[in-house]
């Protein structure tokens, strides 16, 4: 997030405060959802506004294009930055929120355009956005159905053309529109001091509904109230994760005696849930590269009431400077990647990202992978995962790893549910986000062969 303050003052009134924080997205490269979540802890904002609140925010900066194509016969000109966001969170409103009447949003926005403007800025507002009260907005007529796609679902050119040339229309365009659909809270039961019922009693104790995955047998879906202010959450029963950031654990299958090492550890999600899986018990090593987020790592401990876990400073693809070569029994490497599969809970990405950075992550993520070969043990597990859906840097990476060391083998993934082993291809799993309704995520097994040739590539 940028280092710049953000100063909002909030006076209880919801889009002024959206407008704010699209503003700041906007202008600082801000991240969306830490500016939210910061908002709305800062000013204690009250659940009901808070839903709101995620909702314009989240849902303006969801359909930004499609909002920018609607609005553009109407604003003639240069109008400020404020404005246009103004501009296109009330229609956002007015379109999407049927539980909104229009007007309302309307003249919700007049007020803010007075204040934020002048009169002459507030009659400009109040003009555009009753023509297309009036007019109804138009139809998107596009030559081709890229265009279209990009659009209608708010994705930039490139990646949709990107994506219809490695998955096709269909798959595509039920991915785009599963980007514009809010995420699922997911939880991850804590299985070294509770039970899935056991939780399940205590969130129902606190208001929040909710129930058992089909899927990861620790998994609980929300679907309504907030687990973060739960008992369960402050004793530690539970961790906010996405059903699919709990695949690689279930991959990797830790015995309770392994020494494990996460390479790209920092929050701590997945080492936490792979140290519950070996019961508290062996060693994990986890890295990262930024010494601030290793804090993050040992909040997560201390909460979850884990002590099998150490946390370094060191980045992972020097890390055979800092430990022997072959010396851990498994490894996971859940890489720096473009985050594409987690859109509907990031959607500044969809305009952030741009097609040369997928390259570049690519060389981090062989480096990363690199390092873990001579580090790991013949017959260890390595585990290699990212929370995008782009071929270069899944399939293509493991295909650019496994030319590059003889050593290494792909390895079935044998350890879950039915449903998602189906989706297995050559040991390597790649989740959609409209598959289970869970984040786009991508899983990659390999085993470190026994008779080591000479070195390890
Ligand atoms: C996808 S996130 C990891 C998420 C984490 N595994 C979890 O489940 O909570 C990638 C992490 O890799 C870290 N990172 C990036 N480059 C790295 C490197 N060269 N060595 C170690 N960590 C790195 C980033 O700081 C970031 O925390």
């Amino acid at each position: 997030m940028s280092k710049k303050k953000h100063v909002m003052i909030w006076d209880g009134n919801v889009r002024d405060a959206a407008l704010s924080i699209l503003l700041a997205v906007d202008k600082n490269q801000a991240y969306s959802n830490l500016l939210l979540n910061d908002t709305i802890k800062r000013h204690k904002i009250e659940p009901k506004d808070r839903a709101l609140l995620t909702e314009i925010t989240y849902g303006t900066l969801q359909y930004k294009m499609t909002l920018d194509y609607y609005l553009e016969p109407y604003i003639r000109g240069e109008v400020e930055d404020w404005m246009r966001w103004l501009l296109r969170l009330s229609l956002y409103q007015m379109h999407y929120l049927s539980r909104i009447p229009p007007h309302a949003a309307v003249n919700e926005a007049v007020e803010i355009a007075k204040r934020r403007g002048h009169q002459g800025t507030a009659s400009m507002v109040n003009g555009i956005l009753r023509a297309i009260l009036r007019e109804g907005v138009s139809e998107v007529d596009v030559f081709n159905e890229i265009d279209e796609l990009a659009i209608t679902t708010s994705h930039p050119h490139w990646l949709v053309e990107r994506w219809v040339e490695m998955y096709g229309v269909e798959k595509t365009r039920a991915m785009l529109e599963e980007n514009n659909k809010p995420a699922i809270q997911t939880v991850r039961v804590n299985v070294t001091k509770a039970t899935v019922e056991q939780v399940l009693t205590s969130l129902a104790e606190d208001g929040v509904t909710a129930n058992k995955s089909p899927l990861l047998s620790e998994c609980i879906y929300i679907t309504e109230g907030q687990a973060s202010r739960t008992a369960a959450f402050r004793q530690g029963w539970v961790t906010i994760q996405d059903e699919s950031s709990m695949i690689p654990a279930h991959v990797l299958q830790p015995q309770r005696d392994w020494r494990v090492l996460d390479m790209c550890a920092a929050p701590g999600g997945k080492t936490t849930h792979v140290a519950e899986r070996m019961n508290n018990e062996g060693t994990i090593i986890a890295l990262d590269l930024h010494e601030h987020k290793l804090a993050l790592i040992q909040q997560n401990m201390t909460r979850l009431g884990l002590t099998n876990i150490t946390t370094l400073h060191v980045d992972g693809r020097k890390a055979i400077e800092h430990f022997e070569a072959n010396s851990f029994d498994a490894i996971l490497v859940d890489a720096p990647c473009s985050g594409l599969g987690v859109m509907r809970r990031k959607p500044d990405i969809k305009y952030t990202k741009q097609e040369q950075d997928l390259a570049r992550l690519q060389t981090i993520q062989l480096a990363l992978l690199d390092a873990a070969v001579t580090l790991l043990k013949p017959n260890g597990k390595l585990i290699y995962s990212t929370c995008t859906v782009d071929k270069v840097e899944n399939e293509g990476t493991v295909q650019q790893f496994l030319q590059q060391h003889s050593t290494m083998q792909s390895t079935a993934i044998d350890s879950l549910p039915q449903a998602l082993m189906e989706k297995q291809q050559d040991g390597m799993l790649q989740v959609f986000p409209q598959d289970f309704g869970s984040d786009g995520f991508f899983v990659a097994a390999f085993t470190k062969k026994e008779i080591l040739t000479n070195g390890s590539k």
